[in-house]
């Protein structure tokens, strides 16, 4: 496209700076929010720390202003068994790379209740010293053995309504997600602002 149309007044007249190192978790974010808003991406390895959801996404915002010196977004995301009064949670990544889809189903294998829960928590910061905005999304499921394509961390084996992320087509999943509806408040919260 030699001659691209001008944008329209309002578009593109937001940016973020998603900071992650999940090519995966990006691909969805630019999925769900572009063209309403562009997402450029800078990959940092943040020390991540422990605690609540919302104290780990308010520390990895404020570690990624400070290193960028400008406005970022950060995404943390946990995935929360009922039976285990909400672990492995914010440390599901630590919990898949050593046990595994199957590991993961054995840890409720003493259980009946397999319910869960995938949350995602998005932080904007506007710049260093500024206290970041969290935008949460949460979607109800269970943890089933795996199906379907094993690409993106544990979406094989969190099934909701019938199918397992990994086995909805990426628009559907985008659609109930976690990360979708997280990014719904995001996005209303910025055209606010755009507004205001
Ligand atoms: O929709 C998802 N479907 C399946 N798996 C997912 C999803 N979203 C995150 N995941 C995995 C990635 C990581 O194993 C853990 C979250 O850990 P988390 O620290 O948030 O991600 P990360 O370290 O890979 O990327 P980042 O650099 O943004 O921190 O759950
Ligand atoms: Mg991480």
């Amino acid at each position: 496209m030699a001659t691209a149309t001008p944008a329209a007044p309002t578009a593109a007249r937001h940016i973020v700076n998603f900071i992650t190192g999940n090519a995966n978790k990006l691909r969805e974010v630019k999925e769900i929010l572009e063209p309403a808003i562009q997402v450029d991406s800078q990959e940092l390895d943040l020390i991540e720390v422990q605690g609540t959801v919302e104290e780990v996404t308010l520390d990895k915002c404020r570690r990624a202003a400070d290193l960028i010196q400008g406005p970022v977004l950060v995404e943390d995301t946990c995935l929360c068994f009922n039976s285990l009064n909400g672990l492995p949670g914010p440390y599901i990544k630590w919990f898949m790379k050593s046990l595994g889809h199957d590991g993961l189903n054995n840890l409720l294998a003493a259980y009946e209740d397999k319910s869960a829960k995938a949350i995602c928590t998005f932080g904007y910061s506007p710049g260093p010293g500024h206290e970041p905005i969290l935008f949460q999304g949460i979607t109800e499921g269970k943890i089933v053995p795996p199906r379907g394509p094993a690409f993106f961390g544990w979406d094989a084996i969190f099934e909701y309504e019938g199918e397992t992320y990994a086995e909805m087509d990426k628009v559907k999943k985008n659609s109930i997600s976690h990360r979708g509806k997280a990014l719904e408040k995001l996005q209303a919260w910025f055209i606010k602002e755009m507004t205001a």
